[in-house]
C-alpha cells in the first residue's frame, strides 16, 4: 500500500484548473520531488494534501484512510508535517520554543483524546517534550542554537529550523516546499545531506523544488506538473531526458 495516494485529484479556482486529474503515489521511505514551471500547481498540491484546500474532484488517501476534505490539524495529527515556501517562524521566540510550538500543536490535540491512539508520546511531561525538541534540532544540526532567538539565525538555518519544527510532529511523511530556495550552494549541500539523514530515520519525504541540481542529487523519483497536469514521472535520469519535460520546464531556465 502506498503511503499517500492521489486519485484523480482536481481543484478549480473559478475558471482556472490549478490541479487537473492528478494520479500520484508516494511510497513509504522514498524521496519524491515535484517539479514544474511557476504556477504549475505544485504548492496547491501541497495545500490539497495538508487540507488547506479540499479537492473539487478526486480523493487523497494517507495510510489507507481518506484525508481529502479533512481539517488541517487532523491531517497533521495523522502524520503529515510540512514546511512552507515562505519562512513562517516565531522570530522573537527561541529556536527551541519554535520547535516546541510544533510539538504542542500536536500535544494540544491530545487533550481532545483524539490523538491517544496515534501518538501516545504526546502524553509526555514538558521536560520530555523539550528533550524531543532538542532531538529534532539535532537532526538539522541546530541543537547548539537552541536558546538563540530565531530571528538571529542565518537564512539557511531558519529554513532548517522550519524542518525541525515539522519533525516535532513525528510525521510519517514530510512535505518540504522549496526547502533550498534562497540558500547558497554550500547551504544547499548541507541541506541535501540532512534530508537524506531524515529519510534514513524512516520519514518519507515529498518536496517541491526549483533547483535541479538539488532535485537530481536527492530524489529517488520525480513527478512533473505543467498547467496542473502531471506530464511525467520517473527516476531523475528519465526525467532529465524526457523531451516533454525539457520543453515544458528544463529547457526554460530551470536551474540545472
Ligand atoms: N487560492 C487561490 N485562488 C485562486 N487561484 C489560485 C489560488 N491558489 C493558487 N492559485 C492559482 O493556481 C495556480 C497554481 O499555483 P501554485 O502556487 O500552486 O503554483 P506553483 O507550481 O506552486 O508555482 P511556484 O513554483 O511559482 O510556487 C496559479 O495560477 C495560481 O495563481
Amino acid at each position: 500500500m502506498s503511503l499517500l495516494k492521489l486519485d484523480n485529484v482536481t481543484i478549480r479556482f473559478g475558471g482556472l484548473v490549478a490541479v487537473d486529474s492528478v494520479n500520484l503515489t508516494v511510497e513509504k521511505g522514498e524521496i519524491l520531488s515535484l517539479i514544474g514551471p511557476n504556477g504549475a500547481g505544485k504548492s496547491t498540491m501541497f495545500n490539497l494534501i495538508t487540507g488547506i484546500y479540499a479537492p473539487t474532484e478526486g480523493t487523497i488517501t494517507f495510510k489507507g484512510e481518506r484525508i481529502s476534505g479533512a481539517k488541517t490539524h487532523r491531517i497533521a495529527a495523522a502524520g503529515i508535517g510540512r514546511t512552507f515556501q515562505n519562512i513562517r517562524l516565531f522570530a522573537e521566540q527561541s529556536v527551541l520554543d519554535n520547535v516546541l510550538i510544533g510539538a504542542h500543536t500536536r500535544g494540544s490535540w491530545n487533550l481532545t483524546g483524539a490523538l491517544m491512539k496515534v501518538a501516545p508520546w504526546v502524553r509526555k511531561e514538558e521536560g520530555e517534550l523539550a528533550e524531543w525538541a532538542i532531538e529534532c534540532l539535532n537532526q538539522v544540526d541546530l541543537a547548539h542554537r537552541a536558546y538563540e532567538m530565531a530571528v538571529n539565525l542565518p537564512y539557511g538555518e531558519q529554513r532548517r529550523l522550519e524542518i525541525a519544527r515539522a519533525l516535532a510532529l513525528k510525521p510519517d511523511l514530510i512535505l518540504l516546499d522549496e526547502p533550498a530556495a534562497g540558500m547558497n550552494p554550500q547551504e544547499k549541500q548541507v541541506l541535501l545531506e540532512m534530508v537524506k539523514k531524515i529519510r534514513a530515520t524512516g520519514v518519507t519525504v515529498f518536496l517541491v523544488e526549483h533547483d535541479m541540481k538539488f532535485v537530481m542529487g536527492l530524489s529517488d523519483r520525480i513527478a512533473v506538473l505543467d498547467y496542473g497536469v502531471k506530464i511525467a514521472e520517473g527516476k531523475p535520469e528519465e526525467i532529465r531526458a524526457n523531451p516533454q519535460v525539457i520543453e515544458a520546464y528544463l529547457g526554460k531556465g530551470a536551474t540545472h
